[in-house]
């Protein structure tokens, strides 16, 4: 599992704005910093990728470089997702998305179920898939959609990216998705009696895109 914020760099002010409550009122910055989130585990994500040696034809002669051939497919769960699944795309430029919808319904008693009603994917037999979150709370809506992409395509290797997971949701994902390669920006240790993160950063997608009714 890699964490980013056992390394001190640039993205711990990014995710620092991203908590800051003062910050968030500019919902522009938030989602902003969402997508640079995004880019940064797109860079260090690249670094474990397969490389093949190419050659690059320039104006004065060739030159030699190691590449990625094939880009992973992106996959991010609706809606916070979505601006961190833009950085990623900003990053792996030719990359295929897929998109799946998921959220808490809540039943009568105040627990909740996770609500799956779409998928729109590219085909992911024999591919490297990137799923990626912005919270790990439980971590039941991760575990749920990567089951429904891997029941219907044989996933070579998948990845999960979340900007805050809490120790709960890790331990989920690792007995649920054992193979799955976790790249985490940073663990809390403890969630509300309604599965929010603390300290987290609150509800992301409200956050991003405004309060859901
Ligand atoms: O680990 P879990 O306990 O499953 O919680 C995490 C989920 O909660 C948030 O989405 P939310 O359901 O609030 O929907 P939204 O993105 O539409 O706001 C978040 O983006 C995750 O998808
Ligand atoms: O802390 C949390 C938990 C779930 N979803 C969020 O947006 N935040």
């Amino acid at each position: 599992m890699f964490i980013l914020n056992q390394q001190n760099s640039i993205a711990n002010n990014f995710l620092a704005e991203m908590r800051d409550a003062a910050v968030q009122q500019d919902s522009m910055r938030f989602r902003r910093n969402m997508e640079r989130m995004g880019e940064v585990f797109a860079y260090e994500i690249s670094k474990k990728l397969k490389f093949e040696k190419f050659e690059v034809q320039t104006p004065l002669g060739l030159s030699n470089i190691n590449m990625i051939p094939h880009f992973p497919v992106l996959a991010t769960i609706l809606r916070a997702g979505l601006p961190l699944h833009q950085g990623m795309l900003n990053v792996f430029d030719k990359s295929e998305s897929a998109f799946i919808s998921a959220y808490r319904k809540t039943k009568k008693s105040g627990d909740f179920v996770i609500q799956m009603e779409y998928i729109s994917t590219p085909n992911l037999d024999g591919k490297t898939v990137i799923v990626s979150d912005p919270m790990l709370a439980t971590g039941k809506s991760m575990v749920l959609c990567c089951k429904e992409l891997s029941a219907h395509y044989k996933i070579k290797e998948l990845h999960i990216v979340s900007i805050i997971a809490s120790q709960e949701g890790i331990a989920h994902v690792k007995a649920n998705l054992p193979k799955a390669n976790l790249w985490i920006g940073a663990i809390d240790e403890e969630m509300t009696t309604k599965a929010y993160i603390v300290p987290g950063l609150g509800d992301a997608g409200d956050l991003a895109f405004g309060e859901k009714v």
